[in-house]
């Protein structure tokens, strides 16, 4: 095998990772600049965007064809539903969200977007691009993680919290993890599969980006 399907497809999305470590919204996290009606209206959104994220696994995990994936999706959803969402909680009570306003906020245009488009894809697509559909999400957090993290660091900055949970080693190996399984079913796929694989992986790389811009521009529904 010559190069790996997922360094290919970072490669084609490298203008659209780029865009995301230089955004406002993740530069502020970093300095300490991020407003924080844009950080507190990013965590409610990702609240949201989580309980679907599980879903998503919890789909991954009827649709995969071997015990070790299924195990390691089933890990991945009760660390979702336990640790992450409960860490969202803390920072909401800390930033003044209360869990009745993290639960009853209604979805920006991009968190319905992205949401949706991850369950048709699991519904409605092949397992590969299931998985193509999830890894930015985990992949892109890891790297923004740990870009934050090897910067000088803010005295005081009240998002260190947030870098240092996502430049965790953890989430690293998580994301090699993915990306194996991503490379395992692009090598399984055929020609046809690989672009699907491709396609859904850019999707998921733009409305990554969508979701750090509409928290930087407080973005509503136009009507
Ligand atoms: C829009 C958005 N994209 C990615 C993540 C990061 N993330 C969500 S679930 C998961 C896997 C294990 O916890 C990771 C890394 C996020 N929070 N919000």
């Amino acid at each position: 095998m010559t190069e790996r399907f997922s360094q290919v497809v970072r490669q084609q999305a490298d203008a659209i990772w780029e865009s995301q470590h230089s955004h406002p919204f993740v530069r502020g996290l970093g300095t300490a600049e991020l407003p924080l009606p844009c950080f507190q209206y990013w965590l409610v959104q990702d609240y949201r965007f989580l309980i679907d994220y599980a879903r998503l696994l919890g789909l991954g995990i009827a649709r995969a064809s071997d015990l070790a994936t299924m195990t390691q999706f089933a890990e991945l959803t009760r660390t979702i539903l336990s640790v992450e969402m409960t860490l969202h909680r803390s920072y909401a009570a800390q930033f003044g969200i209360s869990t009745s306003q993290l639960e009853s906020t209604p979805k920006s245009p991009a968190t319905q977007a992205y949401t949706d488009f991850l369950i048709r894809t699991a519904t409605c697509a092949d397992f590969g691009e299931l998985v193509a559909a999830l890894l930015p999400c985990m992949w892109g957090f890891s790297e923004i993680g740990q870009r934050l993290a090897q910067q000088p660091a803010v005295p005081n900055n009240p998002y260190a919290d947030w870098i240092r949970t996502y430049a965790d080693p953890e989430f690293a190996q998580l994301a090699q993890w993915c990306c194996g399984l991503f490379d395992r079913l692009a090598s399984e796929a055929g020609e046809s599969g690989r672009l699907r694989m491709a396609e859904a992986f850019l999707t998921s790389s733009r409305l990554e980006w969508w979701f750090w811009d509409a928290a930087w521009k407080l973005e509503t529904w136009p009507i």
